[in-house]
């Protein structure tokens, strides 16, 4: 089974508007509401590809029916442990006009110690060898900072393979766990390494640097520069699709996705990396947070041209 956990889920409405006009009034011409946070967004992709997860983390108590109800229609099963207070909104806003995306992320609700050791016997009791656990997304208030160390070790003990896709101090002290996959963009792939973005070759030596420890998988995406995947066996580099964008964020979620549901069906590397893609490409053709569709990521799957690096050759 495929498990998501997102401890600062998110209502996210994304606003459209020509340009934003800083101290001024502005109206949007258009306005969607999803609910969000990371993990969330992966168990969406994932029922989009036909596979099956369960979202596990935190939500909070007081907006919980519209968030439930969003995920009841999506037929996306779930198990979470209720929380005082309300699950944050985020908003996104896309200018149109200049094709710029800002995002006014808040902190999210209180999560207090006797709700965390919840979540961590929930997860003791339900994880078993071979089931896959996406942890990704930002810590909310009250939360260690160390909650992900505990967790990526507590699921390694158990035989269970981790995709962690965190940022900042979360992902310097989680990689070193050795979860079994990483999808770090290269902002936050520079907290790890001193790497220039448009330096493939030292991203990809960077990378190599995980692998050689423990880390059997690390994708790191670049927006619409497009995505480095450095496995055990290879090393892969891929252009962004052409696509005409309505909205970035969740692109790094459908690439997360697209790793959990190909693992899932034991999928080569080759085949994961285009599905990463793919994913992504569906993704940002859709407004707001919307899962692509089945059908729009196939399509774009058949597309997609992949470099072996070092080996100037594209399959
Ligand atoms: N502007 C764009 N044009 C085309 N493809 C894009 C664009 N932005 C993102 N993508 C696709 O989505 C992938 C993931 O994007 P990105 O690196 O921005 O992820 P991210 O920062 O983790 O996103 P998020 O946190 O919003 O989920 C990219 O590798 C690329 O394939
Ligand atoms: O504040 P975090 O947890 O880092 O990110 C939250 C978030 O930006 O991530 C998702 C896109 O990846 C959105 O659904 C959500 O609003």
């Amino acid at each position: 089974m495929i498990y998501t956990v997102t401890l600062n889920p998110a209502i996210d409405m994304t606003v459209y508007i020509d340009e934003l006009q800083k101290g001024q009034v502005n109206r949007s011409s258009l306005c969607i509401i999803d609910a969000g946070g990371k993990g969330i967004n992966v168990s969406k992709v994932i029922k989009s590809l036909g596979g099956k997860s369960i979202a596990l983390g935190f939500l909070g108590n007081d907006n919980k029916d519209w968030f439930l109800k969003y995920l009841k229609n999506m037929q996306i099963d779930y198990d979470f442990i209720f929380v005082d207070g309300l699950t944050r909104t985020n908003i996104k806003i896309v200018e149109t006009a200049q094709k710029v995306y800002t995002d006014l992320n808040q902190n999210g609700f209180e999560v207090k110690k006797k709700d965390i050791n919840l979540l961590f016997d929930k997860i003791d009791r339900i994880a078993k060898t071979d089931d896959i656990f996406v942890i990704s997304g930002s810590l909310p208030p009250g939360t260690d900072e160390d909650v992900y160390v505990e967790l990526i070790r507590m699921l390694k003990r158990k035989g269970a393979k981790v995709i962690y896709d965190a940022d900042g101090k979360a992902l310097e002290s989680g990689v070193l766990e050795k979860p079994d996959v990483i999808k770090p963009n290269i902002y936050e792939f520079k907290c790890l390494f001193d790497v220039e973005e448009n330096d493939l070759a030292s991203i990809v030596t960077s990378a190599k640097k995980l692998i050689e420890n423990g880390i059997k998988k690390v994708l790191i995406s670049m927006g619409s520069k497009g995505a480095v995947f450095v496995t055990e066996n290879m090393e892969l580099f891929a252009n962004a699709a052409e696509v005409e964008v309505k909205s970035t964020t969740g692109a790094g979620d459908s690439m997360v996705a697209a790793i959990s549901y190909g693992l899932s069906q034991n999928m080569d590397d080759v085949s994961i990396f285009k599905l990463a893609l793919a994913c992504a490409a569906a993704k940002v053709s859709k407004e707001g947070v919307k899962a692509p569709d089945k059908k729009e990521i196939e399509r774009f799957f058949e597309k997609i041209k992949l470099e072996k690096l070092g080996e100037l050759k594209w399959i």
